[in-house]
């Protein structure tokens, strides 16, 4: 399949794939994990040259079906075929051998190569004796990031890069083999909007360029800006065949996705009282820099009971250093921090816990909870003021499944492993845990990222209850809109500072336009 190696000859071109597209056809295509259903006789023809958007609820069984077809979960029944050929299932090798390439939700190059070292990983091309010199990794890696449309340099540390630009190498990755069914799962779920927007130019051109494109999304104003077609899964099941998106309105995809669940209204945002006192207090906080985030530096800000605040910047700005700092994940280099009055500045995760802060986490599934535990134990690790020094493992579990059970969780036992969970209920699980009665600050990083829009809503819902309650709640999320509908105020973050502060109502251009600009004009 490949061309020999030879000083000038690469793989097949990846922007304008060798081979043609093929069509992606599924014939009641089930998959079980023990005794459960992830996918139950889904069936469906993706025909190349289209880009096939597949929607679902949370759990719903979309990542399965992805991992089917690359070869990386074996179907229990049914059949698949890419082209002509009928894949054996289960077999990676054998769906990149007939063309496809899956750009997994969570990137896989190893953060410490460079993109040359780390798309070197995934060259089937057999090596010259004695391998490749730098020159030639480095000269083969930049045609295939200008094939893949990804600029960057080539020397470049991947675990560096901005998300966008991570995501254009591991596509530029995928391909590289030249391959016919290109797969992206969730690919917009760490996308500022203007990236996102090049991504779905990106993919339009692929897919005018034969290939056959399907991606899974949960927004439904994505799916409209992309999708020549729309399938959808529900609890496993094919709701949805893959329908022409011309013949779909917003409402009817919105009901294919969640069915008769209610998608509850967001409470409008009250002010809080004029006498609420301070939650949060920082005085020219200054932290350190993350591995590809700017210091938050010099940050002073206050956030009353009641009072829900944005931070909003390009990614990288600052805003995970200074969410660190606060909930005492990395030590201050200067300033203070201060929760209920009290000076927490040099204070562990545990006692700013114990004075109400709640967090949900900017990697879930590394911050956010413990893949192999079991859910009730991810659920009851962080103790609360009031429980007592012996904890009854069976109130924990039960605590645990009214929790899950509240915030529609799919899961089916509160011993299962978290790892078990769809990506979207791991987040679901964190929210579960942290957004309780007892919380006096919740800070929540991108809260509804990954979740489906009946999800979405609820976390958005939960947000304005928290204030409404009387906690202060500090959100940073990429998707300004989200920000608009649910905060009192929004701060600006660029290059660590807090450059500009904006009141409702908010305009989208000035809010952008700082973020850009580094000033509030
Ligand atoms: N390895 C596994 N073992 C057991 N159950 C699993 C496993 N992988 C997935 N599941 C279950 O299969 C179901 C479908 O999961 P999947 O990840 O395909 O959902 P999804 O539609 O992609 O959800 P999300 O939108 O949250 O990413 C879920 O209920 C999940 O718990």
């Amino acid at each position: 399949m490949q061309a020999p190696p030879d000083e000038n000859t690469e793989h097949a071109p990846a922007g304008a794939p060798s081979r043609a597209g093929a069509a992606v056809a599924c014939r009641d295509v089930s998959v079980r994990f023990g005794d459960f259903r992830a996918l139950d006789g889904v069936s469906g023809t993706f025909p190349p040259g289209k880009v096939h958007v597949i929607v679902g609820q949370n759990g719903a069984g979309k990542t399965t079906f992805a991992r089917v077809l690359a070869g990386l979960v074996e179907p229990s029944g049914g059949t698949v075929r890419v082209g002509e050929h009928l894949l054996t299932g289960g077999n990676v090798a054998e769906s990149r051998r007939q063309g496809v390439e899956l750009v997994h939700q969570h990137f896989a190059l190893p953060a410490d190569f460079t993109v040359a070292q780390a798309l070197e990983l995934f060259n089937d091309e057999s090596r010259p004796f004695g391998g490749f010199s730098k020159a030639r990794l480095h000269r083969r890696a930049r045609t295939l990031l200008e094939r893949g449309g990804a600029d960057v340099a080539a020397d470049a540390v991947i675990g560096r890069l901005p998300i966008e630009t991570m995501q254009a190498v591991e596509i530029a990755r995928a391909l590289a083999s030249g391959p016919r069914v290109l797969i992206l799962d969730e690919p917009t779920a760490v996308l500022p909007p203007p990236a996102m927007r090049g991504l779905f130019g990106r993919l339009r051109e692929l897919a005018a360029a034969g290939l056959c494109v399907i991606v899974v999304l949960h927004k439904l104003d994505e799916v409209f800006a992309v999708a020549d077609t729309v399938t959808a899964l529900r609890a496993g099941r094919l709701v949805l065949e893959p329908t022409p998106i011309a013949d779909l309105s917003p409402a009817e995809l919105s009901r294919a996705i969640i069915g008769d669940a209610p998608v509850k209204e967001v409470p409008s945002v009250a002010e809080p009282a004029p006498d609420a006192p301070a939650v949060l207090s920082t005085a020219r906080l200054t932290a350190r820099s993350g591995s590809h985030d700017a210091a938050a530096t010099d940050v002073s800000l206050e956030i009353r009971a009641g009072e829900i605040v944005g931070v909003a910047g390009v990614e990288g700005n600052g805003q995970r250093s200074l969410v660190e700092a606060l909930v005492g994940m990395s030590p201050l280099r200067g300033g203070t921090v201060s929760l209920g009055g009290a000076d927490v500045s040099n204070a562990s995760v545990r006692r700013r816990r114990d004075h109400g802060l709640r967090v949900i986490p900017f990697e879930r599934n590394v911050e956010g909870v413990s893949l192999s535990s079991a859910l009730w134990e991810n659920h009851a690790a962080p103790r609360r003021a009031g429980d007592g020094p012996l904890l009854n493992p069976r109130a924990l579990r039960e605590r645990c499944r009214e929790a899950l059970d509240r915030w529609r969780v799919a899961y089916r036992s509160e011993t299962q492993p978290a790892g078990n969970l769809s990506g979207g209920n791991v987040q679901k699980t964190v929210l579960a845990r942290e957004i309780t009665g007892d919380v006096r600050l919740l800070i929540a990083a991108h809260p509804t990222r990954g979740l489906d829009i009946a999800a979405a809503g609820d976390v958005r819902a939960a947000l304005v209850d928290a204030a409404a309650s009387g906690a202060a709640v500090l959100v940073v999320s990429a998707d300004l809109e989200e920000m608009f509908e649910v905060c009192h105020r929004v701060l600006v973050m660029f290059a660590g500072r807090v450059v500009a502060e904006f009141d409702r109502p908010f305009d989208l251009d000035r809010v952008g336009g700082a973020m850009v600009r580094g000033e509030g004009a």
